[in-house]
């Protein structure tokens, strides 16, 4: 596949497998070689979407043949050797063939950043550091806890799946505060959305909303509305646990909304790739033609996570579905065997976990891991999502992207926070 080529000649870099892959496999028994192949496998699969078809040969063998070795016999003193270097042998073959590129660099987002790469900001001010994060613990499906949002509220908080964290909060928002956004979408008019099914395509309009069919608004703060934007930005800090800077900071509250056939199909609120990109929101990358598209070349999302609103009920449809949550990585990989896997229009049922919207209920989902030391890590794959069709009614949602820094970039300010500033 083309794009799948001329994505992977940029990962030409070196293959640590000598110094990294023989050192650990050898020192291993096959439990520990399973677990490090998995966390491997699935560092890759989510770092390098580039790679995607090749790795899916090489992990399902190494999980048949691994789990055939684990059922089939204890593993005693005799045979121990023969795994171990049966084990080494995959490895080697894993690294040899098809992953040319460092083992390093695709666990370097998990591992702590150097203390004294931290970017100053221009100028030398800081005018905020954001903290380490603490994501909410998901505990396991089904799960209840309470959350205290400040001014003395507490909502309850539901896991929906667990990788990645994912809840439910019914009742989050009031009718009146959905109906103000609504209201004031209205107000300011509503305008196609554009997203491309796939970054592969040329930008021309018969492309635009091949992923999407909604149409949107951003609620920018006014004077009318800075009372009420305050108010949600706190309720969504208190729910987060973060200052409210780092909802302040994000970019502004996004409303969409779908008539009967809208749809927005499987995508990720972040970037996969492009770990060693700044931040978007920390940078002002030029824009060229004015798209989001060439600016995600000098940046990157850094989308931590994505809390939305539903403003309404939906008769019927609409749900948002994520298609992964808490899969198995073999049965994630044989699902996007599909072309056409990210199409929510035709696979909405086979989603793995299907939200259905009701007025005033939020959700919460994570897109990013947490670094070693609480900030932004790798982009969690299992984060795919997407709005399924709407059948009868009008869905109304809101968002706010939670922007969050890498470590090293923790004093650098929002560009968010120099528009308002100015
Ligand atoms: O419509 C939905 O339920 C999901 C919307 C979404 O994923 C987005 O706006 O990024
Ligand atoms: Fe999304």
């Amino acid at each position: 596949d083309d794009d799948v080529a001329s994505s992977c000649v940029k990962l030409d870099a070196d293959v640590t497998r000598d110094n990294v892959g023989h050192a650990m496999v050898d020192s291993m028994d096959t439990n520990t070689a399973w677990n490090y192949f998995s966390t491997i496998v699935e560092f890759m699969n989510n770092k390098v979407e580039c790679i995607m078809t090749h790795i899916t040969i090489t992990a399902d063998h190494l999980q048949t043949t691994l789990t055939h070795e684990k059922q089939s016999s204890e593993i005693s003193d005799d045979n121990a050797d023969s795994v171990k270097h049966d084990a080494h042998n995959k490895f080697s073959d894993m690294l040899n063939q098809d992953f040319k590129f460092s083992v390093d660099k695709l666990l370097s987002d998990f591992l702590p950043a150097d203390e004294d790469a931290t970017v100053q900001p221009e100028g030398g001010e800081v005018v905020f550091e954001y903290p380490k994060m603490e994501q909410i613990k998901p505990v396991k499906v089904g799960h209840e806890q309470s959350v205290d949002i400040g001014d003395e509220t507490s909502v309850k908080v539901i896991t929906l799946s667990v990788n990645p964290p994912l809840f439910e909060i019914p009742d989050f928002m009031s009718n009146e505060d959905s109906d103000y956004i609504i209201e004031a979408s209205n107000e300011k008019g509503l305008h196609t959305s554009r997203v491309f099914a796939t970054g592969n395509e040329t930008r021309s309009n018969s492309d635009y909303d091949k992923g999407r069919v909604s149409n949107s608004t951003l609620i920018l703060e006014s004077k009318e509305n800075v009372a009420f934007l305050t108010k949600l930005q706190k309720r969504a800090a208190g729910l987060l646990r973060v200052p409210v800077e780092v909802i302040r900071y994000s970019q502004p509250l996004a409303v969409g909304q779908y008539y009967p056939g809208g749809f927005y199909h499987s995508h990720m609120d972040s970037n996969i790739a492009d770990a060693d990109k700044p931040c978007c929101f920390q940078t002002t990358c030029p824009y060229i033609n004015g798209t989001e598209r060439e600016h995600l070349e000098c940046c990157q999302m850094c989308r931590m996570a994505t809390l939305l609103y539903y403003l309404d009920n939906v008769e019927e449809g609409g749900e948002t579905a994520f298609p992964f949550a808490d899969k198995s990585l073999p049965d994630m990989i044989r699902s996007m065997q599909d072309q056409q896997w990210h199409n929510l229009t035709k696979n909405c049922e086979q989603a793995a976990v299907r939200v259905k919207p009701q007025k005033g209920k939020a959700i919460l989902w994570y897109n990013h891991f947490l670094d070693k030391r609480g900030y932004l890590g790798a982009v969690n794959k299992r984060g795919y999502h997407g709005g399924c069709n709407v059948k009868k009614g009008v869905k109304w949602i809101a968002t706010h992207w939670i922007q969050y820094p890498k470590y090293e970039h923790r004093l650098l300010p929002s560009k968010y926070f120099m528009k308002s500033a100015v």
